[in-house]
């Protein structure tokens, strides 16, 4: 798949996905994992992120020479489908070249995924592409979110 190209692939339908959905979801994640920008740590991450209108907007994670500016590969996907529109989401899949472990979000992204709701699930993979699925609350227990900021 040419960098940045569009999947002729179609919509995943309602519901979580399961079977080839899923599998399609995972590999988005994989495909993105490719196009890591990442000379500094030589971590290539990427991640699929599922709308509930069963689109799929990927991301990889993009360094930068002034380190601190390096961006992940789960806010990547995140920017991409709220700058086009999408706010409501159903499922993440996240994967890394760590053959040993499963990828797990950082703080901060955790943080930015929770912003749109802790109803969804994350699919945490490995390189062998085995998984296991958090939902948002097990990755952030007693998270802040936009909610509270109304009850003042
Ligand atoms: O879940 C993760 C963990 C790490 N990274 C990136 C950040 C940095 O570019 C590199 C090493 O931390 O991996 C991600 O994109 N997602
Ligand atoms: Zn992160």
């Amino acid at each position: 798949m040419e960098r940045g190209g569009q999947h002729p692939v179609p919509a995943v339908p309602p519901g979580q996905p399961q079977g080839d959905h899923l599998q399609l979801l995972l590999r988005r994640s994989r495909e993105a994992k490719n196009c890591a920008y990442c000379p500094y740590s030589h971590f290539p991450v990427g991640a699929a992120l599922l709308t509930t209108g069963g689109e799929i907007f990927s991301g990889c994670n993009v360094e930068n020479a002034c380190y601190s500016l390096g961006m992940c590969a789960e806010r990547t996907a995140i920017q991409k489908a709220i700058s086009e529109g999408h706010t409501s989401f159903k499922a993440m899949a996240i994967a890394s070249d760590m053959g040993d472990q499963f990828i797990t979000p950082c703080g901060a992204c955790r943080q930015v995924m929770r912003e749109f709701g802790t109803d969804w699930d994350v699919y945490l993979t490995k390189a062998d592409g085995t998984y296991i699925v958090k939902r948002l609350e097990e990755l952030l227990p007693l998270s802040f979110g936009p909610e509270d900021l109304k009850k003042v």
